[in-house]
């Protein structure tokens, strides 16, 4: 008798004390997605809603033991990347990705924390583009992380159209160009889908400072939809459902930039997705 595994899906990145953003955002996403979610903690952050106080990366050595252990014992069907905190530590992620299957990956490059703080050393840069985007399925970065992966301004749609097609050339099957820093009336997302089909995702922009983690929790909720054999079209589209409603349903929590509800009900008061 097979019995068929429940979706298993892992979070490479930093913690985050104060639950909002990280490998615990990244958690509690799975698990309102209903995959079982595991991580490899790849760097400690000590962070409130008022920012980054402190970062420690984890010894190289203890990272390939987590990967070990996992890769020993579990069916992950999913994994994403979210801070790697330098270039040591990008090619540490690189070599153990390359002997294990952990399915496809979602590689958010998580640069720099909403309060300023730098998650990712500046010579780890070329390393994710050269090392890390050719093993990736799907990257997820913001217009700053796009800036500095490309090396021009991405602020405009038709700059976001040209950096998607200039990531894909790194080796990435798909690329999402998050535009939740533009200023605009919609949150809109620009997705280039390796068949080369192409379009936006636009919601309703809401005015709320309570962003902490959300593209942390946007690119988890793929991953898990990933991990339970979803496509990429109607993964990314869950994905930008579940942020929305987490975003809309916010929490009060901590004193600053606070979290967004990652079990917020996906039902009648989540806004449609324009397009
Ligand atoms: N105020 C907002 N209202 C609605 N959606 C938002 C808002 N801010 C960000 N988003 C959406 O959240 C997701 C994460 O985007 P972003 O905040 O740019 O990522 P990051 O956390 O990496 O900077 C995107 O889908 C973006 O459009
Ligand atoms: C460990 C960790 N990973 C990612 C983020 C990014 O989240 P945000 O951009 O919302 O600050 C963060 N602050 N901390």
């Amino acid at each position: 008798m097979t019995i068929n595994q429940t979706p298993q899906v892992v979070t490479i990145a930093g913690t985050d004390s104060g639950g909002g953003a990280g490998v615990q955002a990244d958690l509690k996403t799975f698990q309102a997605r209903k995959a079982f979610g595991m991580s490899i903690v790849v760097a400690l952050t000590a962070q409130n809603t008022l920012g980054v106080q402190n970062s420690f990366p984890v010894p190289c050595d203890f990272i390939n033991d987590q990967f070990n252990s996992l890769a020993e014992d579990f069916k992950i069907k999913a994994a994403k990347t979210g801070m790697l905190a330098d270039r040591e530590h990008v090619e540490c992620v690189v070599e153990n990705l390359k002997k294990v299957d952990f399915g496809p990956l979602v590689v958010d490059p998580v640069m720099i924390a909403k309060g300023g703080h730098a998650l990712l050393k500046e010579d780890a840069i070329e390393t994710i583009k050269t090392k890390l985007l050719p093993f990736a399925f799907l990257v997820t970065p913001n217009l700053p992380e796009a800036e500095v992966l490309v090396g021009y301004p991405v602020t405009t749609e038709e700059e976001m159209k040209q950096a998607a097609v200039d990531l894909q050339k790194l080796g990435v099957n798909h690329v999402i160009i998050k535009g939740g820093h533009l200023e605009t009336k919609e949150a809109k997302d620009y997705v280039l889908l390796e068949t080369g089909e192409d379009y936006w995702l636009k919601t309703k922009r809401i005015k709320t400072i309570k962003t902490h983690g959300t593209g942390d929790t946007f690119s988890s909720c793929i991953a898990a939809e990933l991990a339970k054999g979803t496509s990429i079209k109607e993964a990314i589209y869950i994905g930008k459902q579940f942020i929305q409603g987490a975003i809309e349903e916010g929490l009060f929590v901590g004193h600053g930039h606070g979290p967004t509800n990652h079990w917020a009900e996906l039902s009648e008061s989540v806004e449609e997705i324009i397009e």
